[in-house]
Parts: structure tokens; sequence; C-alpha cells
């Protein structure tokens, strides 16, 4: 989902267990179309081959063996500075991250990182002890004051020394997308200092305790855009229903059910929110009567009584302030532009994205989509099939840009 221009990646692996999971992220990215190419510290080669790497990436994983080489006309570590777009270095070692605070360059791939000028991700792994020290701390707080460096991390969980508590990596998935965000905006955080605040999924309105009214919303489409506003440099708040998917680091997640469980959690972040997206898949109905107990089949009414749950994107519409921007989306079928404009004006949305369920590969469930975006300007473009990654950047990128 790259911006066409940017592709070009270098990652460097350093020596921490977590680098055996740096071969999913290379493999990802290779087939979503980044260029790809490797570089190993001494230490992570104890971890993982550089040959493992070298064919993941179909291109040759570089060592501090080939750093000293004299068989070339320029050398290794400002020929790879100056190809990369991006460098991803993970898992990043406590060592790894004090020689980049104070720029010591003792192998290739610090080297490389002082020989090259683009954007630098930082993925983190460490024991907890050691993520916790004050002057690892202290390293991680500096460094990310400096523009072109970027950090994801660090989740708490089961380490691989048996502890519980900070100092994972990233997921693969995590650290791709990030990548993926990075390569699509050069690094730049426009959304720096901003409050977006997203909804997704589908609610639900239980009948009883096991039956209930939804759709198939996964969250995936709000995911994208929470993970896309998070890239860009936004505080992220997600209020998300039934979802299929872990929350990325640095997301501020609140689960919910029902329509008006969503609607009491966007009505309460609302005030500090810059930007407001209802991507989330509401139930128009509820049962009208819900019973505490399990209905025997036998007792389940023939025809079902409904009444309407609460219609949040109208209510934000009218609670919000002239400084705030809120944006709807509207899944159709058939004839997407004629009821999205019409929600458009009707609800007085600042822009809503018609997302067209029919069409393969858009809509419910998977990983791409295509929609027309229109906005109270008039604008009404069209958002080609793409990833959801990319189309939430698409979307930040029309919101940016008027
Ligand atoms: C089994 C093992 C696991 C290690 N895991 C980590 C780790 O997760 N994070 C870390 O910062 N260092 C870890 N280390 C220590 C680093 O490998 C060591 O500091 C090394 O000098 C890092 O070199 P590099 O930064 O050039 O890759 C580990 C060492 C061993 C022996
Ligand atoms: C090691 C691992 C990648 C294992 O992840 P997994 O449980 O998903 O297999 C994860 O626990 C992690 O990122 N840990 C941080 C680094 C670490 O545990 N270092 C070794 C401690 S001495
Ligand atoms: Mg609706």
């Amino acid at each position: 989902m790259q911006n066409p221009k940017l592709k070009r990646l270098i990652v460097g692996v350093g020596g921490g267990i977590a680098a055996y999971k740096i071969c999913e992220v290379v493999s990802t990215l290779f087939k979503s179309g980044v260029e790809v190419k490797v570089i190993l510290t001494n230490s992570a080669q104890k971890f993982i081959t550089p040959l493992t790497l070298a064919t993941l990436s179909r291109h040759p994983a570089y060592t501090d063996e080939a750093f000293w080489q004299s068989d070339r006309s320029r050398p290794l570590h400002i020929d790879l500075g100056e190809w990369a777009d991006l460098i991803l270095i993970a898992p990043l070692t406590a060592n790894t991250l004090a020689k980049l605070v104070y720029g010591l360059a003792d192998n290739l791939l610090t080297n490389t990182v002082l020989a090259s000028k683009c954007p630098v991700l930082l993925a983190p792994a460490m024991n907890t002890d050691m993520w916790e020290q004050t002057v690892v701390q202290r390293n991680w707080q500096q460094l990310l004051t400096e523009q072109r460096f970027h950090g994801i991390g660090t989740g708490s969980g089961l380490l691989a020394c048996d502890r519980v508590g900070a100092g994972r990596m990233a997921e693969p998935w995590e650290i791709a997308a990030y990548v993926q965000s990075l390569l699509h905006t050069a690094g730049q955080t426009d959304l720096a200092g901003k409050q977006v605040l997203i909804s997704a999924g589908g609610t639900r309105e239980y009948l009883d305790p096991v039956r209930f009214i939804g759709n198939p919303s996964t969250g995936k489409m709000g995911l994208a855009l929470a993970q896309a506003a998070l890239h860009r440099g936004a505080n992220v708040t997600l209020v998300h229903g039934s979802a299929s998917w872990d929350i990325p680091l640095g997301v501020k997640a609140i689960p919910v059910v029902s329509a008006e469980e969503m609607r009491s959690h966007m009505v309460r972040c609302l005030p500090n929110a810059d930007v407001i997206i209802m991507s989330a898949a509401v139930a128009d109905v509820k049962p009208r009567d819900y019973s505490q107990e399990k209905l025997a089949k036998k007792e389940l009414p023939e025809a079902l009584p409904l009444e309407p749950v609460p219609d949040i994107v109208a209510e934000l519409a009218q609670l919000k302030q002239p400084h705030q921007r809120l944006i709807g989306f509207a899944a159709q079928t058939g004839d997407i532009v004629k009821p999205a404009l019409e929600k458009l004006n009707r609800k007085n949305l600042d822009a809503i994205v018609a997302n067209p369920i029919d069409e393969p590969g858009s809509g419910f469930g998977g990983d791409s989509n295509q929609a027309i975006f229109l906005d109270k300007q008039g604008r009404q473009l069209e958002i080609p099939p793409c990833s959801k990654l990319q189309m939430a950047h698409h979307i930040f990128d029309l919101l940016q840009s008027n």
C-alpha cells in the first residue's frame, strides 16, 4: 500500500530472542510489494541466520563481515543508507538503543542509520527489568524526541525469561502496518497533538443472553483508521463492538456491546476529540423486550417486536463544536452515492465514506475495501480498491487537504 515512490526498506535485526518474529515481518512486507534488504548485527546472527532473511527478502542479507570487505567500490553503509526510504530496527536491543542515542557507529547497522536521512521505526524487545531501567527509559524517550525516530511498543505479556511484564516486542502485523504507514507518509506526523475518536465493529442487541440482532462487521476498517491515525501521530480512542483483532499498542480501546453503550462512550469522549469517525456498523433496531433467562425454543415469539436504537452519528453531529470534524460511513448496496449524499446532508456531517458492500473485495470482514468519499465542500472522490489501511490513509489525506 506504500506511496509508489517510497518502497525501499532496510530491516535492521538486533540480538534478541524476538528476532525470530522478523522473518514474518520481512515476508509479509515483501509480498505486499516493499523492497526489503536486511542487516543483521553480530548478536542477531546467534538467533537467526542471514540465509533465512536473504531468502525471504530476495536480496543478500548484510552482516559486519560484508561491512569490512575490500571488494566494494563504495562503502556498504553509504550505499545502503542512500538506498533506504525507511529503516526498521526490530528487535531493538538496549545496546543498539544506547548507541543510537549517542550516535555511536561500531557496526554496519549503526553506520547505516547515521549514513541515511530517512525515517527510522524502532520496535524494542527486552526483559522487563532491562526495559524499565531508568537509563533505558531515558534513552528511549530521548530518541523519540528526534523527528526521524518513530517508536512502536512495547507490549506487556509473557517474556522468554518466563516473566510476565512490559518489554514484549510489537507483533509482526503491527510492525508491518506501521512500516506501510511510514512508507505512505514519509514519516510525516501530520496528526501530532490531535485527538481522533473512532467507532468500529458491529453492535449487538440481545433478545436474551444468547440471541442478538447484529451484523457481520469485524471492525477491520475502524482498526485500520485507528492504526493510520496513530502512525500519523494522533492520540487515538477506539470504541469498538465485536472485533476479530488485537488492539494496536498505543490505541486506547473501549469495548462495547450494544448501540446504547457505544452511544454513551462516544458522547462522553466527544468533547476532547478533534476528528470523529463513525465506522461502526450500528444495529438500527433492537428487540423491544429482553429476557434475563435464555428463552426456550417454544417461547420464542413468531414475530419480534422491534424498536429503534439511538442514532449515534446524528446525536454527535448535534453536539459537536464547529472546530470538530465528524465523518460517517455508509455501507450500501446498489447506488451508493445518492443515499450517502442524503445522509451527509440530513445528518450534517463534514464528510461521508460510501462503501459498496456488494462489490467483491470490499465491505465487511476482508482486508481490502473501496469507496466514494463525499464531503460538505462538494468533493466526490473515488477511492479505488486497496487495503483498508491504505483507504484509511486516503481518508486522512483528504481530510488534511482542505
Ligand atoms: C539469550 C539472549 C537473549 C537476549 N535477549 C535480549 C533482548 O531481548 N533484548 C535486549 O536488549 N538484549 C538481549 N540480549 C542481549 C543482547 O544480545 C546483547 O546486549 C548484545 O550485545 C546486543 O547486540 P546488538 O545490539 O548489536 O544486537 C540477549 C542475550 C542473550 C544471550
Ligand atoms: C520472546 C518473545 C518474542 C516471545 O513471543 P511469543 O510468546 O509470542 O512467542 C516475546 O516474549 C518478547 O518480545 N519478549 C521480549 C524480549 C525477551 O523476552 N527477551 C529475553 C528476556 S531475557
Ligand atoms: Mg446505519
